[in-house]
């Protein structure tokens, strides 16, 4: 394993430090991280292949995926965070953290979304930026992807909505460069508040990596989200 995180090293270039003055063409950023590249491993486009042939009676959708927000629900995301664009210097520098790595060196994943179900899948290949203990991946790597996943759950069966809170058991390390299944769940839904919930499994699904429960809280229209405010901010309108 370890192995092949080297190669995937030196196949991506990340060996060579950082890239200086680095520009953000729009071809660059309107590529759809979500389709196999040269980083991913077999078992990767073996679950890739997989969840693309359910995709074919329409019952499971693939996600596409930028460096920059968001998704099919673009415009709702615009209703709530209005301030976005005001930050400008800041703004232009904004990514999708999940996407902010280097092809093969982060986080390679692709999600598929059962409307009926309301089921999200995320096939995952941790890279060896992830590291935490010698050979394994970060915890923080690993809440990453799971908060991702299960956000990507709630936000397309409940709407605009964020973390509140968020429970994670790490039962087994997972090797790095391996690829893993993030199974989320709508478990229920109270008022604003959407209970959603994953397990993390290897491919085979014999070892159980980790397991979530997490509640999000849809936001309110009626609450001004102000991005300027140091501490003030989601405010009442009035
Ligand atoms: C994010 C959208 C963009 C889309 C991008 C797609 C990217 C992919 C996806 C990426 C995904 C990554 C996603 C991320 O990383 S999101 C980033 C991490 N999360 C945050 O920064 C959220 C910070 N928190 C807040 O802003 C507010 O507290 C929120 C908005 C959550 C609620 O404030 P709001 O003023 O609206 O709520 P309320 O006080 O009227 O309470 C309403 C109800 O909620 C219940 N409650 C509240 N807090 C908690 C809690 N901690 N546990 C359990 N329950 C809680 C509360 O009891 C009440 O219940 P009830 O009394 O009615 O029964």
């Amino acid at each position: 394993m370890l192995r092949r995180c080297a190669r995937l090293l030196r196949t991506t270039g990340a060996l060579c430090g950082p890239k200086r003055g680095r520009s953000f063409s729009s071809e660059v950023l309107h590529v759809d991280h979500s389709l196999p590249n040269p980083s991913w491993n077999e078992d990767m486009r073996l679950l890739f292949d997989q969840f693309m042939k359910k995709s074919e009676d329409g019952s499971w959708k693939r996600l596409p995926s930028y460096k920059y927000n968001p998704t099919e629900r673009i415009e709702d995301v615009k209703i709530f965070f209005p301030d976005a664009k005001l930050l400008k210097e800041q703004m232009s520098q904004a990514q999708l953290f999940p996407r902010s790595l280097g092809e093969g060196v982060g986080f390679e994943y692709a999600m598929f979304h059962n409307h009926v179900e309301d089921r999200t899948v995320c096939i995952f290949q941790g890279g060896p930026h992830l590291q935490g203990a010698p050979g394994f991946l970060h915890g923080g790597a690993i809440a990453t992807m799971i908060d991702s996943t299960l956000g990507m759950c709630a936000i397309l069966t409940g709407g605009i909505a964020m973390t509140a809170n968020l429970n994670i058991n790490f039962r087994r390390p997972i090797p790095l460069c391996s690829v893993v299944v993030i199974n989320c769940q709508l478990d229920r839904v109270e008022g604003r508040k959407l209970f959603v919930s994953c397990n993390v499994r290897s491919m085979d699904e014999k070892t159980l990596y980790s397991e979530a429960t997490s509640t999000f809280v849809k936001l309110d229209p009626k609450k001004k989200i102000d991005i300027r405010a140091s501490g003030a901010f989601y405010t009442n309108l009035q």
